[in-house]
């Protein structure tokens, strides 16, 4: 079962992700996967880490001043230290009886070369996903395997509900699981 969240950038995805696995983590559920949290210093977006959702471990996924030649917008993407956590937190989350979380499946991700082929097994599973999907996501072979999802678009007049409408919808189905 897969549970997409999806909206305009900035709109508030990340805030629902965050909610909907905090929940189910105070619930006692095992969640693996990852989520790419802005970095500020002094109010100031430097960049974006990858947190493992099941071991906490972090690592940088892009940085403003990197000196990368592998670029999103302004931010210069550190592709072996983010390939190592997002490898790990995925071959993980193959493996374990786990509800899978992504936050987010966008261009900066898919800059990451072991991201694609390991989030394509990790459709192919039947266990939860909830999975935060860019707006312009164009990848056909992604796409076509969340057909079948449950899409959620965040807007700024559903935004506070959405979590427990989501959280809702997974209580029922992890019943039934
Ligand atoms: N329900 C809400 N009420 C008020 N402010 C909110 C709400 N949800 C999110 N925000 C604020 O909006 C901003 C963007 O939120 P968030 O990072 O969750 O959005 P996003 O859609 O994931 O963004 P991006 O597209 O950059 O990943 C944050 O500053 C957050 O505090």
């Amino acid at each position: 079962m897969n549970i997409v969240i999806t909206g305009r950038p900035g709109v508030g995805k990340s805030t629902v992700f965050l909610r909907v696995i905090t929940h189910l983590k105070e619930r006692g559920e095992v969640l693996t996967g990852f989520r790419t949290p802005e970095v500020r210093e002094g109010g100031i977006r430097v960049g974006f880490k990858i947190v493992d959702l099941n071991t906490g471990e972090e690592a940088w996924l892009a940085k403003r001043n990197a000196d990368s030649t592998v670029r999103v917008g302004s931010y210069g993407v550190l592709v072996s230290e983010a390939s190592e956590l997002i490898r790990k937190s995925l071959e993980t989350a193959l493996k374990t009886r786990s509800i899978v979380g992504i936050d987010e499946i966008g261009p900066m991700e898919l800059k990451i070369p072991v991201f694609k082929p390991l989030l394509l097994r990790i459709l192919e599973k039947e266990t939860v996903k909830i999975l935060v999907v860019h707006e312009r996501l164009s990848d056909k072979e992604i796409l076509s395997r969340l057909e079948n999802a449950a899409w959620y678009e965040i807007t700024e007049s559903n935004r506070d509900k959405a979590p427990s409408t989501i959280i809702e919808e997974l209580e029922k189905r992890l019943r039934n699981y």
